[in-house]
């Protein structure tokens, strides 16, 4: 029995790795339990360090361990990863004194804390799984809501838009005109209707049938829509009946605006051929209810249509 195996002797009962090893690396001996770890059925002296070291433990062993053994003859409570022969990982505690022989690495068993990393891992692997799996949700409940909100918007859009001519509806008049009133009232901007009525109506559809009538009805809508700026609300808001509100403008101006359209509509070409408009104008009055300026309004109109049609009128109070 050398002097070595007898000093290895004593240590092969403990429960913990122990390795001597040269300052070149170089495993003089290890006792039994270490070799079990690492190498059952082989023999672990003879080889060098980093044969049982793990890639990471390879390094932290040139970068820390090796200078803290130069600079301060021993280590304490380093963890580190050894490899088996089979490529397993073993986590172990490590204390380490250089002695004038050699170095000795006595080293504890963490297999608990592997455990513990292991469902670590386990536990963010699931949790992972979940973040993902809500994120679909998440974007599947961000897709359905913008589908929801687009098929509002048509609905609202529907709910608001004439089926025959695609113009602005009655529904959609009586709102704009409400919003652009309570607009006057607080902060004093005229606000001036214009209602729209085309002549003889009743003659397109009686000489040329109701088709021919709706056909009308469509071309004029596209002429008087072509003549919209912006903030110039128009709305078919009866048979052959519309309406413009006028945020901004007074009533002469508007009347401008109404002889402006007159002459365009005189100058078109319908379906059945040349038609006029006779249009009614008024300028809101403080608090006035919509039923108020739209009767002033309407009178204009009248007024229009008994002066011979084809003329746009100044509602008379308004003047
Ligand atoms: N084709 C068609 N005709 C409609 C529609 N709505 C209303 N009308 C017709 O429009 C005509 C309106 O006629 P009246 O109100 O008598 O007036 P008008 O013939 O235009 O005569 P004045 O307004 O006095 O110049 C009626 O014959 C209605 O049937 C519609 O959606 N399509």
């Amino acid at each position: 029995m050398s002097q070595n195996d007898a000093i290895v002797g004593d240590i092969n009962q403990l429960p913990a790795g122990v390795l001597y090893m040269a300052p070149s690396g170089l495993i003089l001996d290890v006792n039994s339990e270490l070799n079990r770890w690492i190498a059952p059925t082989g023999i672990l002296k003879g080889q060098h360090i980093s044969d049982i070291l793990s890639g990471a433990a390879r390094i932290f062993y040139l970068t820390h361990i090796q200078p803290a053994l130069a600079n301060k003859g021993h280590i304490e409570e380093m963890f580190l990863h050894l490899k088996s022969k089979e490529n397993q990982l073993i986590s172990v505690v490590l204390n380490a004194v250089r002695t004038d022989y050699c170095d000795v690495f006595v080293m504890l068993p963490m297999a608990k804390r592997q455990q513990f990393e292991q469902e670590l891992m386990e536990a963010r692997k699931v949790a992972e799984a979940a973040t993902a799996k809500s994120k679909e949700a998440y974007a599947e409940l961000a897709q359905l809501q913008q589908l929801l909100t687009e098929k509002n918007q048509e609905l609202e859009a529907l709910a608001s838009t004439d089926s025959l001519t695609g113009l602005h509806n009655r529904r959609y008049f009586q709102n704009t005109l409400e919003r652009e009133l309570e607009n006057f009232n607080t902060n004093d901007e005229p606000v001036s209707l214009v209602l729209i009525d085309i002549d003889h109506f009743k003659s397109i559809n009686d000489s040329h049938g109701h088709d021919m009538g709706d056909q009308t009805l469509i071309s004029i809508s596209e002429n008087l829509s072509e003549n919209m700026r912006h903030c110039e609300y128009l709305a078919r808001i009866g048979g052959e009946e519309f309406a413009v509100v006028l945020p901004q403008q007074s009533g002469k101006q508007a009347l401008k605006f109404a002889e402006r359209l007159r002459k365009v509509i005189a100058a078109g070409h319908y379906p059945t051929g040349k038609l006029t408009i006779s249009l009614g104008v008024a300028e809101a009055r403080k608090n006035e209810s919509i039923q108020g300026l739209y009767m002033r309004a309407d009178a204009a109109l009248y007024s229009a249509k008994g002066a011979g049609r084809n003329r746009a009128v100044l509602d008379e109070s308004t003047q």
